[in-house]
């Protein structure tokens, strides 16, 4: 068990589990948009260490880019979604590939992809690190997904608790 800030969390998945599973993801993208040239779109901040390790797995060629947007305070989600560093690429006509930690709600994605719609890509495709499927309210498709986790708060691997934990090589579970 460790503390982040002032809750407890237990281990939940690896940093072996994680590093596997993310290179079959970088195997899929590669065969799946060869040729495309895309985009991996990183969503900060909690996506910097999946993107990072993703993109390593990536054999073919990619841009990357960042954007910054957050609708999280602590545990809870605010329900308002803010974009505070916009996308700095021009969209239009290429293949992006979206690239967050989490997919919980579902909001920031649905707030990310019409915005990403403004630009006429070619192609949107979703790739999460982790999804909550019982959380989740919105119909969008996600195309890559490294783990469907129960509706529990996780903390590690970039995701963070106000602000901590984001440095942790593993992802943890929030203590019952
Ligand atoms: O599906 P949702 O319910 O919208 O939750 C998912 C979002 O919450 C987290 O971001 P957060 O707002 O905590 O910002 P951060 O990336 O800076 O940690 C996470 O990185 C996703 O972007
Ligand atoms: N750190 C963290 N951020 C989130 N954003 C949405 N769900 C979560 C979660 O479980 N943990």
């Amino acid at each position: 068990m460790i503390k982040v800030k002032d809750k407890d969390f237990v281990p939940f998945i690896s940093s072996d589990n994680l590093a596997s599973r993310v290179s079959q993801l970088g195997v899929q993208i590669s065969n799946d948009f060869a040729g495309e040239d895309p985009i991996l779109l990183g969503v900060l901040n909690g996506s910097f260490m999946f993107l990072s390790d993703l993109a390593k797995r990536v054999t073919i060629p990619a841009e990357i880019s960042l954007v910054k947007i957050a609708s999280y305070s602590g545990t809870v989600s605010t329900g308002d979604v803010k974009t505070l560093m916009g996308l700095d690429i021009d969209l239009t006509g290429r293949s992006v590939i979206i690239v967050e930690d989490i997919v919980d709600s579902g909001l920031t994605m649905d707030f990310l992809i019409s915005l990403i719609l403004k630009q006429t890509p070619k192609k949107i495709a979703i790739a999460t690190l982790l999804l909550k499927p019982e959380a989740f309210k919105y119909d969008f498709k996600i195309d890559y997904i490294g783990f469907e986790i129960p509706n529990k708060f996780v903390v590690g691997y970039g995701l963070d608790y106000d602000g901590w934990g984001r440095n942790l090589p593993e992802i943890y579970q929030l203590k019952n």
